[in-house]
């Protein structure tokens, strides 16, 4: 093969652009990718040679060695991992093929500073390199290949690369970084020494520098120099984090360790680190993140946990150590009992990891439990400058110590679908619901928040669903619960109405959606205020028949309701049956949903509807008034031109 000129895939000459421009401020992060992927490179080595040991050749140690020349000024990342193959480099350094990174790029928006950001949350690998080089040159060799199939892959990162053959002794790969003008600060020890110890000395692999000593000048009035000795020194850890006791591990650390295995550069919410003994031994360090990954919602979206086997590598995104609704979780979980040629196929099945999982799981709600409970210190009053910027505010929740708030308004919705899917931890679940209600906009409310504030004779903890906080404060439905008092959490997540059909009752005491059935409160009403409602609904039976003829079409049934003060009627739906707001939902998702009928609920003392009977309007405003319930609660009329042309008739 002669040298072969290839263009990039135009997403990458686009990713280059943006690296080269926008990740100038923060050059150095470019180290920890290269070494990153040295790293990998030697997990997937050791772990194809599980199953064909010969792949090793002569070369049994896994390492990475960074070297530098000044005079030349370069910089060069060598590992003994798996090398690539000519099509492999071709393949992988050209295009971009994580999904990742390509929902990445559709993100960005052009405005430098926003993008940088975004890119912290992405991590660009490979491409970081030529922040700080004007070239890149890559020498490879696949592990199994003879050295007359070893590659070179160069490019100035301008739109093209060139790849050719070339013989190389050794397997692996080398990346060599030819370092721009600015950039030459990398081409010094020190300034290495200190980037590996800030980013990756967690590592489990040797990373090595040649060693230096000074050298006085030879001649009096020469400066003396730092010179190579020819030694390879280990300069990191090199033992896995997670396998080191807790207390000689730094926060700094951990925090690092998440933003290379999470691939997040915003320091984590907590986390929870246990050498786990017993029938099954293994050791879990399981992160929350901060914030929500773009792809929260991705159905197919992976676990964020990698499995070892005695601190060999296996898979990453091993969905069974978690339930899904703690899909945000990132972290480890090293094994000591799985074989190591475990499969996917074979983690279904076995008891072990059964058992992880449950353990995994019990540590997590047990850290969202301990989040829960620590006092949120006072939040710092924010500045004028602060006001300004909700990234700020944000920041001070955190920083105040009001973690959980954190993380309920980042997961809170996932962590909801664990009502529906997991029967076991479901009274642990609901203790770390919060939602806002009518006494709290902010979803701060728990579930035994609300029972300590129940009114005496109150037998259910009422709620309602809408679209949003608004729609949800201002339904006519709650008229009677706010004018009595009574407290009423209000949920807006698309997931509540599912995940409460899970929750019947919390702690002995029924749950209640108040725009469902018949509004009974029981006890919270007096004797007197029965009797009136009774006699109300005596007087207005004839006006029910008539609603009932007009509307035929569009309502399961008219009654008379105590549950409005201000509205003259509202729209509710039989006990069992699905709330309005969902099955909007659900048609907006493309499901089929079978046709309710709502039952519309009459205000027999609003004027309007006292208006009703015998007016030569009749029809007109028995539809205007069903319309307009269901506009109340966040519906369309089904012929909005319709209900337009019957107020404005009645207008004029
Ligand atoms: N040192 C290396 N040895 C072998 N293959 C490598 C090496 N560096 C990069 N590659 C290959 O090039 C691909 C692209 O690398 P890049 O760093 O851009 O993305 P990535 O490593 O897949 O993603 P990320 O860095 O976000 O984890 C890698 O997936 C890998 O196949």
């Amino acid at each position: 093969m002669t040298k072969q000129s290839h263009a990039f895939q135009a997403e990458v000459a686009q990713l280059l652009h943006l690296v080269t421009h926008s990740l100038y401020s923060n050059k150095e992060i470019f180290l920890r990718e290269l070494i990153s992927n040295a790293s990998d490179a030697c997990d997937k080595l050791r772990f194809e040679a599980l199953a064909d040991t010969s792949l090793y050749g002569e070369q049994p140690e896994l390492r990475v060695r960074i070297a530098f020349d000044k005079a030349a000024r370069t910089l060069t990342v060598t590992d003994t991992g798996i090398g690539m193959s000519q099509d492999e480099a071709v393949a992988h350094l050209g295009t971009i093929a994580k999904s990742g990174t390509r929902e990445f790029m559709a993100r960005l928006s052009g405005d430098q500073k926003a993008d940088a950001q975004l890119i912290g949350q992405f991590g660009v690998g490979f491409y970081s390199g030529f922040i700080v080089a004007d070239r890149i040159t890559v020498e490879s060799r696949r592990a199994g290949l003879p050295p007359e199939q070893g590659v070179r892959w160069t490019s100035d990162g301008s739109g093209a690369f060139e790849v050719e053959a070339i013989t190389r002794a050794e397997r692996g790969t080398s990346v060599t970084l030819h370092l721009r003008e600015d950039a030459l600060e990398y081409a010094d020890g020190w300034r290495i020494k200190e980037l590996i110890n800030k980013y990756s000395d967690h590592i489990a692999l040797p990373i090595q520098m040649e060693g230096e000593q000074w050298e006085e000048g030879k001649e009096e009035g020469q400066p003396g120099q730092m010179v190579k000795t020819g030694e390879w020194e280990t300069v990191n850890q090199a033992t896995a984090l997670w396998t080191r006791p807790k207390k000689d591990i730094s926060d700094e650390q951990y925090t690092q360790f998440y933003e290379q295995i999470a691939h997040d550069w915003q320091p984590p919410l907590a986390w929870t680190h246990n050498r786990v003994e017993g029938a099954t031994e293994y050791t879990q360090l399981l992160y929350l993140p901060s914030h929500a990954p773009f792809d929260l919602w991705d159905r197919e979206k992976k676990a964020g946990v990698k499995l070892y086997v005695r601190r060999v590598f296996i898979m990453d995104e091993a969905e069974q150590l978690l339930p899904r609704y703690l899909r945000f979780v990132k972290g480890v979980i090293d094994s000591a009992d799985l074989p190591l040629n475990v499969s996917r196929e074979l983690l279904q099945e076995s008891r072990d990891v059964r058992a992880i999982r449950e353990g995994n799981t019990r540590r997590v709600l047990g850290l969202l439990e301990d989040l829960a409970k620590a006092p949120a210190a006072a939040t710092p009053a924010p500045t004028a400058d602060d006001a300004a910027v909700t990234d700020v505010q944000d920041k001070n929740e955190a920083q105040a110590g009001d973690k959980y708030a954190t993380f309920w308004r980042e997961f809170g919705a996932v962590l909801k679908e664990g009502l529906g899917e997991d029967a076991g931890n479901r009274e642990r679940i609901a203790r770390l619901l919060r939602y806002a209600s009518t006494t709290s906009d902010r979803a701060s409310v728990t579930l035994d928040d609300y029972k300590a504030r129940m009114k005496e004779g109150q037998k259910a903890i009422y709620y309602i669903t809408a679209d949003s906080l608004a729609a949800a404060k201002g339904s006519p439905q709650l008229e009677l619960f706010k004018k009595k008092g009574i407290e009423v959490l209000l949920m807006t997540d698309r997931v509540d109405e599912w995940s409460l059909s899970f929750l019947r009752e919390f702690d002995g005491t029924p749950l209640q959606s108040v725009a469902k059935g018949a509004v009974d409160l029981g006890d919270l009403q007096d004797a007197a205020e029965k009797k009136a409602a009774e006699e109300a609904a005596e007087a207005v039976k004839p006006l029910i028949e008539h609603l009932k003829e007009a509307l035929k079409d569009s309502v399961e049934d008219v009654r008379v309701t105590t549950r409005l003060v201000d509205s003259p009627a509202c729209l509710v739906v039989k006990d069992a049956g699905m709330s309005l707001q969902l099955e909007r939902l659900m048609r907006q998702a493309g499901q089929a949903v079978p046709a309710t009928k709502p039952v519309l609920e009459i205000n027999p003392e609003h004027p309007l509807v006292k208006k009703l009977e015998g007016n030569p309007h009749f029809d007109d405003l028995a539809h205007i008034l069903f319309d307009q319930a269901l506009l109340a609660e966040g519906g369309l009329p089904q012929d909005p031109a319709a209900y337009v042309r019957r107020v404005n008739a009645l207008l004029a």
